[in-house]
């Protein structure tokens, strides 16, 4: 594959946004390749195989989801293996979170469009006729084009975990800022239980990672993420909308069949504390019983050395479906595979 065509698949999804492909921007966007094609291939060459460092494991049999690498102790590689996420206290520097917190802000207003940015509104919201300004954004998501934002996903700290379980080649695959407001008494402001993996067209789940990091103090009453610790033990389950009476936002898939009666955690997290979960823990979060805006900031990473999947045939063809007839309704375009909609960022 050829650098041009490269980028062009890179830049599919911003094509529609902005009108234009390319510029410097997207330039330094690159789509996460199968470990056989294209110039990223060359930058994996470079570095040792996941593969390989599995093996160089002091505990190959006893660890499954954690690397070695004298980062993590073995208490917290245990509580990893055994419950699917860990909580790193206080990671995220308190004036990083501000220029986040800012930079969003700006967005909000319109100062700044990124390349690539979708900003999503609470369902409430969007099928309104009320369109006020950060108050009406439920969540931002792919701002992998935003130096500010991204600098988030290229903060030592957070890499130096990410590392433990994606092994030194690493992409950023999915960013978000979510700011789940007050919930309107339709409930809407939750989110189901679900499974990252669902809206991922790469593997292996092992080398994906997804980091959350809370803005301000998150507990039961803002909505924090609610876990179901050791599912990610399991298999990717269907997903589909939950049948709430309230309604649900766009692409807010939930479990189907998931066991009401599974214990579950709820992670209450101060500003800058960091969770750091496996991309087949389900998970949600709560309702925002609050009047403030409730924060949080993530970023899914995977290895360099995952390879694309066509979800043709799979439970996921339903969330590339719904994205391709969203995009066909909105601007008319024809099916793009959900393998060529996600595209990373490589860490350089
Ligand atoms: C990643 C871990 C899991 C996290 C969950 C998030 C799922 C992540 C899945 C992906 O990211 S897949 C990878 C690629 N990502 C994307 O393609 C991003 C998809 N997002 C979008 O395309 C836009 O952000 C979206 C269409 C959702 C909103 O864009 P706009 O604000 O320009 O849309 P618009 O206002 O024109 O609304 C389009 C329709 O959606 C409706 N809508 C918008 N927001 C809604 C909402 N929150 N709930 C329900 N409906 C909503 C809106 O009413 C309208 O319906 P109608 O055509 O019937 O009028
Ligand atoms: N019927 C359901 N289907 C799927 N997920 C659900 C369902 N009911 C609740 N959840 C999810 O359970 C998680 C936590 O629920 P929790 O009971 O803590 O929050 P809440 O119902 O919003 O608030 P609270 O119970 O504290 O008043 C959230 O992720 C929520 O979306
Ligand atoms: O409410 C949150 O902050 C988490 C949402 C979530 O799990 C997701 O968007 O995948
Ligand atoms: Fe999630
Ligand atoms: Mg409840």
């Amino acid at each position: 594959m050829t650098k041009a065509s490269d980028e062009m698949a890179a830049t599919a999804l911003y094509v529609r946004e902005s009108g234009r492909p390319g510029g410097p921007a997207t330039a330094r966007l690159k789509i996460l390749l199968g470990h056989l094609q294209g110039p990223a291939a060359t930058a994996i060459a470079a570095y040792p195989t996941s593969a390989a460092n599995i093996s160089s494991s002091y505990h190959p049999q006893q660890f499954q989801y954690t690397l070695d690498n004298n980062v993590l102790t073995l208490e917290q590689r245990q509580f990893y293996e055994d419950n699917g996420f860990l909580v790193i206290k206080n990671l995220v520097p308190e004036a990083d979170i501000q220029r986040y917190r800012n930079q969003f802000e700006r967005i909000c207003r319109k100062e700044v469009a990124p390349i690539g940015l979708q900003i999503m509104k609470d369902v409430t919201i969007a099928k309104s006729e009320f369109h006020a300004d950060e108050k009406a954004v439920t969540k931002i998501q792919d701002f992998q084009s935003d130096e500010e934002l991204f600098s988030y996903c290229t903060n030592p700290q957070i890499i130096k975990y990410v590392e433990c379980f994606t092994g030194p080649n690493i992409m950023a695959m999915h960013t978000m800022l979510i700011n789940k407001p007050p919930d309107s008494g339709k409930k809407t402001s939750r989110h189901p239980f679900h499974q990252d993996l669902h809206y991922f067209p790469f593997r292996p789940s092992n080398s994906i990672v997804c980091a959350w990091t809370a803005m301000e103090h998150i507990d039961r009453n803002n909505g924090c993420l609610v876990v179901i610790p050791g599912t990610h033990k399991g298999t990717l389950k269907p997903h589909d909308y939950p049948k709430w009476e309230g309604g649900v936002n766009i692409m807010f898939h939930g479990i189907q069949d998931y066991d009401a009666n599974q214990p579950r955690t709820h992670l209450v997290m101060e500003k800058g504390d960091t969770v750091f979960f496996h991309p087949l823990l389900i998970h949600g979060s709560g309702r925002n019983k609050t009047q403030g805006f409730r924060k949080a900031i993530s970023c899914h990473f995977a290895s360099s050395n995952c390879y694309y999947t066509d979800v043709k045939g799979t439970s996921q063809e339903i969330i590339e479906k719904e994205l391709q007839n969203l995009l066909e309704k909105k601007y008319g375009i024809s099916k793009i595979p959900l393998k060529k909609r996600i595209v990373g960022r490589e860490l350089l």
